[in-house]
């Protein structure tokens, strides 16, 4: 009894301080996992914020979503397992094979043999579900897409009754996926049926051997069931690992997705480069022999050997055919691509010689046809054009956009919530918002990209009122389809073919009697009453853009 007592306080002991053990470790891999994946989320959000545009034209949201979430959580739970359960079986097959090696030394280094020669082909099959296992998770991160690009676009999709379209669609995805995940699957089992008979064999070798060593009075029967029973704790820890493997295939795979992103540096980085001091701005920009293909599609060249003069304080138009190039020289004059030859200046100095956060932030507004607001409150929305600025700044760029009405007939004034991008507003409403938001940045250089042509004439008018305002005594281009919107600017520069086909006023270019003419007549048969309206009429709001 004594002796059993000692014993027994002694193990009391040991397992209390493996609970105090286990539970330290469990706390400290949950904070160690969580702050991994947050640190890893955020790492990967600020990579991809700062990627080129052009990386998000060859991308799809979903999938890159799919990698901020579900990748990140299966490397999380990937590491967690590895430590927890992968470092116990680790120690536990350390741990025996010190025993083993005590018992005999000859059994063991059979065991020793063997093991590495069975760990050989288990990493060549490891390999290849490492692929299963990619593909898996790219397929997966297709669906995500699929049913991200629906829901997101649901408005769309239930105008043109294709609930049932993109259901089979998101089905078909799943299918592939299911398809994926169950030929990973019958690897994993291949794998695990494959190791539990090379195990179950080494235990048989091991009781053959064994045997002949007992007989030979090499060894004792009882040093050889203690070898079996350690040597089965060995395999027992094996099948272990090799069900965590599989886990760790995942893990690797999804850990590989996540870091291959956070390894990719934009070609057009976000900051860098000199600006140019308020006082010497004057917004005078030039495209110089610019040749343009878009990087997604190389071979298609959109401008070509394109040469454009904005001068300060003017308002030049940029009219032509549709996908002509108009919204390209737009994105090249924010510096959302380089060109790839020629050259984009401001005030004489090449765009990529100035930091791009300064251009964009202060230097180019862009109001564009279709206004992106975010679902946050309207004064937000503003401010989004420059944080720092003060609620008087907010009221008086929404003043200066024709908002500030509207917004406080809202019970809740600025602070309504406009939903998901900006549902919960009109077309009129959102684009002033939009103007707004770009005003409040004092841009010296703005470009207005179709940007009243979703709207109807009553809250064309609107908008149309504020953005004269806002054209005031800065640089403007002005892309525009329908040409009675663009009669009154400084200059219009037709496009056709990648380059400025014919530039001019209104009435130099009518004269000329070349495209522009043509396209004027053209519009003319599809609305006659914009070839020679009456005088009254050119107030409308179909007649913009007068040199006032
Ligand atoms: N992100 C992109 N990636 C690849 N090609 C693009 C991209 N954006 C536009 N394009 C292509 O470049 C060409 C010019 O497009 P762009 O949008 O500049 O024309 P646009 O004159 O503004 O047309 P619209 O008047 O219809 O708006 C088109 O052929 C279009 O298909």
């Amino acid at each position: 009894m004594n002796e059993s007592r000692n014993l027994s306080t002694r193990l009391l002991i040991l397992y209390g301080i493996q609970g105090l053990l286990t539970f330290g470790y469990l706390v400290l891999l949950s904070h160690i996992g969580e702050r991994m994946a947050v640190d890893m989320r955020k790492a990967l959000f600020n990579s991809l914020l700062r990627q080129d545009i052009a990386f998000f034209d060859a991308k799809r949201t979903g999938q890159l979503v799919s990698r901020l979430t579900t990748d990140v959580q299966e490397f999380k739970s990937s590491f967690k397992l590895v430590i927890s359960q992968g470092l116990r079986s680790c120690t536990q097959v350390a741990g025996c094979l010190v025993s083993l090696s005590m018992l005999s030394t000859r059994l063991t280094l059979l065991l020793m043999v063997a093991t590495p020669a069975l760990m050989g082909v288990g990493t060549m099959m490891g390999s290849g579900l490492r692929k299963l296992s990619r593909h898996c998770q790219e397929q997966v991160a297709k669906a995500t897409g699929v049913a991200d690009e629906a829901l997101g676009n649901v408005r769309t999709v239930r105008a043109f009754a294709m609930e049932q379209r993109e259901e089979e669609h998101y089905g078909a995805e799943l299918e592939e996926c299911r398809c994926r995940a169950e030929e990973l699957g019958r690897g994993i089992a291949l794998f695990q049926g494959l190791s539990n008979i090379a195990f179950n064999c080494m235990v048989l070798g091991t009781l053959f051997i064994g045997g002949s060593l007992v007989a030979g009075q090499q060894l004792t029967g009882g040093d050889l069931m203690s070898f079996l029973v350690a040597s089965q704790t060995v395999q027992r820890s094996m099948a272990n690992l090799s069900v965590l493997f599989g886990q760790v295939v995942r893990g690797l795979s999804a850990g590989t997705r996540v870091f291959e992103y956070m390894a990719l540096s934009p070609c057009i980085p976000l900051s860098g480069g000199c600006c140019i001091p308020k006082e010497h701005l004057q917004g005078a920009v030039t495209f110089q022999n610019v040749c343009f293909s878009y990087p997604c599609r190389p071979g298609f060249e959109v401008l070509k050997d394109f040469t454009l003069t904005l001068p300060p304080g003017k308002i030049v138009a940029l009219v032509g055919q549709s996908g002509g190039g108009k919204t390209t020289v737009a994105s090249l004059l924010e510096r959302f691509y380089d060109p790839t030859a020629g050259v984009v200046m401001l005030d004489g100095q090449d765009l990529r010689t100035l930091d791009p956060s300064w251009l964009r932030g202060q230097v180019v507004g862009f109001i564009s046809q279709e206004p992106v607001l975010f679902g946050t409150t309207i004064m937000e929305n503003i401010r989004f054009g420059k944080l720092e600025a003060s609620d008087e700044e907010v009221y008086a760029a929404a003043r200066e956009a024709n908002a500030h009405e509207f917004i406080t007939s809202f019970p809740e004034g600025y602070n309504t919530v406009v939903g998901e991008r900006g549902t919960t507003l009109s077309g009129g409403q959102k684009q002033r918002l939009a103007i707004a938001r770009a005003l409040i940045k004092q841009p010296t250089v703005l470009i207005l990209d179709e940007a009243t042509s979703a709207l109807d004439a009553e809250s064309e008018q609107v908008v149309q009122e504020a953005l004269d305002r806002a054209s005031a005594g800065r640089t403007v281009l002005v892309i525009a389809h329908r040409l009675s919107t663009v009669r009154g600017a400084h200059r219009i520069i037709v496009m056709a073919d990648g380059h400025v086909w014919e530039a001019g006023t209104h009435e130099e270019l009518l004269k000329k009697g070349g495209l522009y003419a043509e396209l004027i007549r053209r519009q003319a048969l599809d609305a006659p009453q914009l070839v020679d309206p009456p005088p009254e009429k050119l107030k409308g709001p179909r007649n913009h853009w007068h040199k006032s």
